[in-house]
């Protein structure tokens, strides 16, 4: 079986984020189970010949490091990592800013990119930066992300706190307005499962559309609203004094501040 990518990969982390992607990549055919080392003592069930470890060989280096674990462990797993010399390093981390990894792991280039969960379809968002110049480094991440999803690069870095909240914390935010419409509908009378396929659908459809479309979501929902009618009267309630803007609002910016936070902590004492 060919791969799209050449080399080995080390993924230090196979959870919920880096478990969506090693099933992408799989998948996808970009690699075969056999370049591909997971590095995660608590990891479940792993993809067929994908192999485990529970910390990193000593004396080997990957072509590609994928740091995945949650940002407060940066500082425990960081020393098993200390005499790897991987030519490129990605951090998944959220906030942890890309001079934080630097001053812990070594790699030629460190690229920082932030996936959401639909990666695990193909069907996610990976927003990328990176500082260095390496071009053929850059095109191995993009290479690496573009079967996950829309990818797009950013050159600010600080702009990771914003898009975090945006895209890689957003599929949560919709999940929670997924679940409040089938909730509605139940509570109308629907029976419940009824209500969540009919709400799955209804959100899955109507991002379809606004994709397909080119129209704005404010023209959508009026395409949607006739005059005097339901969806009129629906959206006067989430309109009311800017509701739902204001909540989504405030929503993100918790999120960014969480990740500002996330990054300070991370900092430390390298
Ligand atoms: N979940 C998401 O939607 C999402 C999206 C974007 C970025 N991220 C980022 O991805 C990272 C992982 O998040 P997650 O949601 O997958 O978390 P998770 O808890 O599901 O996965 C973390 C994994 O790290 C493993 N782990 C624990 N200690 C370890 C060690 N010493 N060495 C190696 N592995 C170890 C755990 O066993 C687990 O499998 C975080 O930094 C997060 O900010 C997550
Ligand atoms: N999941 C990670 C978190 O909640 C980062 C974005 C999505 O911190």
């Amino acid at each position: 079986m060919s791969a799209s990518l050449p080399g080995r990969l080390w993924l230090v982390g196979a959870g919920n984020m880096g478990g969506a992607m090693l099933e992408r990549w799989l998948a996808g055919g970009v690699f075969r189970p056999d370049q591909l080392l997971v590095i995660d003592p608590g990891a479940k069930t792993l993809p067929a010949g994908v192999a485990r470890v529970d910390a990193a060989p000593e004396g080997e280096s990957p072509d590609i490091l994928l740091l995945a674990i949650k940002p407060q462990l940066l500082d425990a797993v960081a020393p098993t990592l200390a005499t790897c010399r991987p030519g490129l390093l990605v951090s998944i981390l959220a906030g942890v800013e890309a001079a934080t990894i630097a001053a812990r792991i070594p790699a030629a280039t460190i690229v920082r990119a932030m996936p959401n969960l639909p990666v695990s379809l193909g069907q996610g968002v990976v927003a990328l930066h990176s500082d260095a110049a390496d071009t053929p480094a850059r095109d191995t991440a993009e290479a690496l992300m573009a079967p996950l999803g829309l990818v797009e690069w950013l050159d600010d870095e600080t702009l990771f706190h914003a898009v975090t909240a945006l895209s890689g914390s957003g599929p949560g935010f919709v999940y929670r307005f997924i679940a409040a419409l089938a909730e509605g509908g139940a509570t109308l009378g629907l029976p419940a499962d009824q209500a969540q396929r009919f709400a799955v659908t209804t959100v899955e459809g109507a991002a379809a559309l606004a994709s397909a479309s080119g129209a704005t979501p404010d023209a959508l929902a009026d395409r949607v609203a006739s005059p005097g009618g339901t969806t009129r009267a629906g959206l006067d309630v989430l309109d009311d004094g800017d509701a739902i803007r204001r909540l989504v609002a405030a929503t993100l910016t918790a999120a960014a501040r969480r990740s500002e936070e996330l990054a300070d902590a991370a900092k430390g004492a390298a």
